[in-house]
């Protein structure tokens, strides 16, 4: 039988959600309107973020290519990355990081990696008190780290680098596909802060609609572009929610250093003249905080052996709660939006769940062994999270 076009009758179809243009969000109160990122302009003095450039442009001639095992076939990742850990601060227990074993990269061991260098550093000093002062504005969510105790009268510093991944991409058609950034290491809801230098691209965020909402609302695609000298930082709920790309352009403006390069980088004259060209390179540095709570040797390993990878389920990421008080404690060490006294059993709310799962197959023949548990973090023994750092100051002030 015909039915007139638009009839409601579709026992079997789905109603099609209405598609939503792409939006650009070129200022930093758009940014932040839009999405659970800030962005910050001239975040360094340009004199500073024009010799980092020069530095990591210079190391990036050694970078590599990722390559890794996609169902049957390698794939290789269309830019170059490189990574670096910070020279280890007293008592942040950063010190066992320095330990060449510990270090995994796509299911296999890689050597321990080299310190900042001296301009990554400078950079990195300032991008930690931008991050914590947005930090401190911020609502955060019962999973985050809870941090260092802080000294009698001083502001708890929320969050420091402890490693940066850098990433050279040399022309308008190097590009990162859309993922989110695993939390083997950064745990939930971390917070990552990423600077651009070079040539201006775009960074595309678009949110993983739940699966129960996929018939009411469809992701909206944001597109930010991302000038010389600017920082994004992908604040908690960032990895869980969306996912980023860096796309391929059909065309960039070529970026002129403002400052000649730095004439330590090296003897040869030459070198340096090529450097100071204008040039098509976008250098990125996204600073991470890897939890000593998350560090590689409590790590899960799969059945292969190797340590497994935690993803947040971002396609499930509301629960029918079941009674009162589990309801409560669900919520609570879950991250859960919206204030504990509305949480009430029966009511979906948002509770991020996480799963290890098997990586070996990224390296072995794509074979992995299909491995995977969800994320226990009271059973795992993990923590503190900011959701224990809150109950201990209320038990204290009671
Ligand atoms: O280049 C960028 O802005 C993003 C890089 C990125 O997503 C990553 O390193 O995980
Ligand atoms: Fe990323």
């Amino acid at each position: 039988m015909l039915r007139p076009a638009n009839s409601s009758n579709t026992t079997t179809s789905k109603a099609k959600v209405p598609t939503l243009p792409p939006l650009t969000l070129t200022t930093p109160e758009s940014v932040a309107e839009h999405t659970p990122c800030t962005m910050h302009h001239s975040v360094l003095p340009p004199e500073l973020a024009c010799r980092l450039y020069y530095t990591l442009l210079f190391a990036s001639r050694d970078w590599q290519r990722t390559k890794w095992w996609l169902v049957d076939r390698i794939v290789e990742s269309s830019h170059s990355s490189f990574f670096y850990k910070r020279a280890a601060h007293d008592g942040d227990g950063a010190d066992d990081m320095k330990e060449a074993a510990q270090y995994w990269y796509n299911g296999r061991p890689t050597e321990a990696p080299p310190t900042f260098p001296p301009p990554m550093e400078e950079a990195c000093q300032i991008i930690e008190q931008v991050v914590n002062a947005e930090m401190h504005k911020r609502k955060r969510f019962p999973l985050e780290w809870g941090g260092y105790p802080a000294n009698e009268g001083e502001e708890p510093v929320l969050w420091r680098a402890n490693v940066a991944a850098s990433n050279c991409y040399a022309g308008a058609k190097e590009s990162v596909g859309f993922h989110s950034d695993q939390l083997t290491y950064l745990g939930p809801y971390p917070t990552i802060a990423s600077l651009s230098l070079g040539v201006s691209r775009v960074f595309r965020l678009r949110e993983v609609v739940p699966l129960e909402d996929r018939d009411k609302r469809a992701a909206r695609t944001y597109n930010i572009p991302l000038r010389h000298n600017s920082l994004i930082v992908m604040h908690a709920s960032t990895q869980e929610v969306f996912k980023h790309a860096v796309p391929p352009q059909n065309s960039i403006d070529m970026f002129h250093p403002p400052y000649p390069p730095p004439p330590e980088l090296t003897d040869d004259q030459e070198v340096l003249a090529r450097l100071q060209e204008a040039s098509n390179a976008r250098i990125n540095i996204t600073f991470r905080f890897y939890r000593p709570d998350f560090h590689s040797s409590k790590t899960p390993r799969c059945k292969c052996g190797v340590p497994c990878i935690l993803r947040p389920d971002m396609k499930n990421r509301y629960e029918e709660l079941p009674s009162a008080p589990q309801a409560a404690s669900i919520a609570d060490a879950s991250g859960s939006k919206g204030s504990p006294t509305s949480r009430k059993p029966g009511i979906k709310t948002m509770v991020a769940k996480y799963w290890w799962t098997c990586y070996a197959g990224a390296q072995n023949d794509g074979k992995g062994c299909g491995y995977w548990k969800v994320m226990d973090v009271k059973a795992e023994g993990r923590g503190p999270f900011v959701g224990d750092v809150a109950a201990m100051d209320v038990q204290t002030t009671s």
